[in-house]
Order: structure tokens, then sequence, then C-alpha cells
């Protein structure tokens, strides 16, 4: 176990371990502007590489278990952490060596359990989804599935938000510390549920009826992590993340033929 020094004036630090999005609104690239916009240094380890645009994904490459180990001991045993945050991961191999480095802090642990994209292109091997449940999951400080994700962790499916209790104990039954489940994809408000198995707390938007959403699990996933390092309470870091992920989501826009991103930037253009 590395402990580093948090050096006087400097802001926290966050580590982004997940998967390139050529085109900018989603993985590494959406989480860097999302830890800017919340005041925090933001470092990457690259898992995989995605060709990515507003249509689908058309390509990815995994990283050699060597390039990923290499980064996150790079930041983590100089540089130092505060939050680690984890998102697309890929194959079955990496998450288990990813979930091995996470012994390396004692930063607490945001893991986004990337499943899809949005376009229905897989970002996880199916041979991959035990190992995030046995390896990753009981590392979480907060873990953030979306209800397709849930599905596939716990076999629960959830129609409604009165399903979101039994889907959130569900996953903590696989070792979390906390659980934000997203129900984003329900119908009517975009409830969340958070969760750590004694305290419950909903968070409400109004569904925003918006083409441009590409991102939103990711900004959502960093925007927690980053309030985390700051020292927020999973409940504060949740609500302040649920404000900022609904405000660039109102923002997002057009940019290609298909779906766009969310703005990460909206508080710049008001
Ligand atoms: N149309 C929407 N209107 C308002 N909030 C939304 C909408 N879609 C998603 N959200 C919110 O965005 C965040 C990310 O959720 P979701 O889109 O379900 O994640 P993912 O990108 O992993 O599928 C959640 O807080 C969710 O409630
Ligand atoms: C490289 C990469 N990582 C994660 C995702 C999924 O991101 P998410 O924020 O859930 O956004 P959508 O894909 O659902 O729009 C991704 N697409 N690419």
């Amino acid at each position: 176990m590395m402990t580093c020094h948090e050096p006087a004036g400097a802001p926290p630090r966050a580590l982004t371990i997940a998967g390139s999005d050529s085109g900018g609104g989603a993985g590494i690239q959406a989480d860097l502007k999302t830890m800017l916009e919340f005041g925090v240094h933001g470092m990457s380890a690259i898992v995989a590489v995605t060709a990515q645009n507003s249509v689908g994904v058309h390509g990815v490459w995994d990283l050699p278990a060597e390039a990923v180990r290499g980064q996150i001991r790079a930041v983590v045993d100089d540089i130092g952490v505060d939050v680690v945050k984890t998102g697309m991961l890929s194959s079955a191999a990496l998450v288990a060596l990813v979930a091995g480095e996470l012994d390396r802090t004692r930063a607490p642990v945001v893991v986004d359990p990337v499943g899809v994209s949005k376009h229905g292109d897989p970002l996880l091997a199916p041979d991959a989804v035990d190992v995030v449940r046995r390896e990753l999951l009981p590392r979480a400080t907060v873990v953030t599935p979306n209800l397709d994700e849930v599905r596939l962790l716990t076999g629960v499916e959830v129609h409604d938000a009165a399903d979101l209790p039994r889907a959130a104990e569900a996953l903590l039954a696989l070792g979390p510390a906390w659980v934000l489940v997203k129900g984003g994809h329900l119908r009517g408000d975009a409830v969340d549920l958070l969760t750590d198995g004694t305290s419950r707390f909903l968070l409400r938007g109004p569904r925003l009826d918006r083409r441009h959403t590409h991102g939103t699990g990711c900004t959502l996933a960093s925007a927690l992590a980053s309030r985390l390092a700051w020292g927020d309470t999973p409940e504060q870091a949740a609500k302040a993340a649920k404000d900022y992920v609904s405000g660039a989501l109102a923002a997002g826009f057009p940019l290609g033929a298909g779906i766009g991103p969310v703005d990460h930037g909206y508080r710049h253009r008001r």
C-alpha cells in the first residue's frame, strides 16, 4: 500500500481508470472534463481505446495489461490519489487487474460498471461480469449502475421507481459500501436511489426530453467521485453530481448524425 502526502495548495487528485471515447462525450474524456469542472486534478489510466462517435462504437482495442498497470502505478505511487473512478474495463483480465491495483490505495472508489453503450455496443465481455461481481464491487465505495447494469449484475428487473430498493439490496449483497441505482431509463421523473442499506436518499429530477444524452453515466460518476475527493459525504456528493448531470443534459448539443454529448461546460455558456 502506497501512501502519498497531499501537497499543500494542490487540488484534490482524482484518477479515472476507463476507456477512451474518441468522440469526447463519454469515457475518459467525459471524466476529465467533469473533474475539471469540479476543481479536482484529473488523471487517467486508459484501459481500452474505442473508435466512437455519435452513431456508435466502431472499434475497441484493449491495452496490454502491462500498460494499464503501468499507468495506474505511475499515478498512485508518486502523485497519489484522493479518489478513483472506474468506467469501461472491457475484459475479465483487465477487471481483475484493476481490482487488484485498487489495493495500492486507501482512497474511495466509485465504480461505474459500464456494460454497453447507449447504442447497444458491448463495452464489457460477458465473462467479465462475474469478475466485476466478485472482485470489483467489494472494493467499491459507491457503485453506480444503470438499470441494464443492475439486471446484468443481479438479475433484478426494475420497471418503476418502486423496484429501486430491491435492486439496491441485491447490489449491496455483492459488497459495495453504497449503491447509486440510476433510474435514467425509467418513465416519468429521472429518479436515482442512493443507499448503504441503512440510509436511503431519493434523488429526483424532472425527465428532460432531450436527444443529446451521450455520456450521462460517466459524467454522473465522475462528478460524484470529484465531490468525494473534496470530502463530501456520499449523500452530498450524489446530490451535487445529480445537479451537474441534469444541467449538462439540459444543455446537450447536436454533433454528428446521431446522439450528441451532454455539455460538460454548460456553466460557462449561460
Ligand atoms: N432524460 C433524462 N432526464 C433527466 N435526467 C436523466 C435523463 N436520462 C438520464 N438522466 C439522469 O442521468 C444520470 C445517468 O443516468 P443514465 O442515463 O441512466 O446512465 P447511463 O448513461 O449509465 O445509462 C442519472 O442521474 C439519471 O437519472
Ligand atoms: C469509452 C466509453 N466508456 C463508457 C461509455 C458509456 O458511457 P455513458 O456515460 O454510460 O454514456 P452512453 O454510452 O450511455 O451515452 C462509452 N460509451 N464509452
